[in-house]
């Protein structure tokens, strides 16, 4: 693989200091292709990518957000799921995490399968049981009614959640296209959709302001990875 790695670290960057602005360290895990760049793309940048590619150990995307009057900042960590690309660094993602977001695709039941070893992944390098976890389903715009059996069921993922203390959400980090946005229809959907994406950001920055013993134990985290990367092109996801 050919990629390094530079870790620096520091308790009170500049910017931070600046703004007083706490930061949450919240990593983004779960099978390649399942959509956690283009989710992490939508929840910080408020859109769908154009193009997508394949994460080659760890990108950063940052997302301000005020809760009960303070500003916060959650640094998502879209982390590669291909093995390849991650191995040598995995310990360095789960390092002061102070929340998770565990992603799979709703169309595509493999990924769904897979969670077991992404809990075990994180339970392996240690990730406190107390800290925030949420559990999405991405792609629901792909749901199809004709081929439920081919989809995971939202009271599969729900049981799931419940057995492993997540917040479950379904969600779709994809626009819907624009001839069903002319419609009076897809405007409605848009605007749910835009909202389920925000309720997933509220949702993490609510349950990190308010969870006491992470603030007592772990300081917000400011530092950062730099990946030199060489990008590869993703074809566009296929599953079952
Ligand atoms: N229809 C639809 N396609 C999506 C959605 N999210 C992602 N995709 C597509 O799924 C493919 C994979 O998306 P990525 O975001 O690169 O997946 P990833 O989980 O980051 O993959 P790795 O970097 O390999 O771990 C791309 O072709 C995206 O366009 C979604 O909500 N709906």
């Amino acid at each position: 693989m050919e990629s390094s790695l530079e870790f620096s670290s520091s308790l009170g960057s500049v910017s931070s200091l600046i703004s007083r602005c706490r930061t949450f360290k919240v990593l983004v895990i779960g099978d390649s292709g399942v959509g956690k760049t283009c989710l992490t793309h939508r929840l910080c940048a408020g859109e769908f990518p154009r193009r997508s590619e394949a994460t080659i150990g760890v990108d950063f995307r940052e997302r301000a957000l005020e809760v009960d009057g303070e500003k916060i900042k959650l640094q998502l960590w879209d982390t590669a799921g291909q093995e390849r690309f991650r191995k040598s660094m995995v310990q360095h993602y789960y390092r002061n995490a102070h929340a998770v977001l565990f992603v799979y695709d709703v169309t595509c039941p493999a990924s769904f399968n897979g969670l077991t070893s992404w809990v075990e992944e994180c339970r392996q390098n240690s990730l406190g049981h107390e800290i925030p976890k949420f559990l999405i389903g991405n792609k629901s715009d792909l749901r199809d009614v004709g081929r439920t059996d081919c989809h995971v069921s939202q009271e599969l993922a729900m049981n799931f959640a419940k057995a492993h203390g997540m917040v479950f959400f379904e969600t779709s980090a994809k626009n819907l296209p624009k001839k069903r946005l002319n419609g009076r229809r897809g405007e409605g959907e848009e605007l749910c959709q835009r909202s389920k994406v925000e309720d997933i950001v509220s949702a993490v920055g609510t349950m990190l302001k308010k969870h006491k013993t992470l603030m007592a134990n772990s300081p917000a985290y400011s530092g950062s990875f730099k990946v030199h990367r060489k990008k590869q092109e993703k074809e566009p996801w296929t599953c079952c």
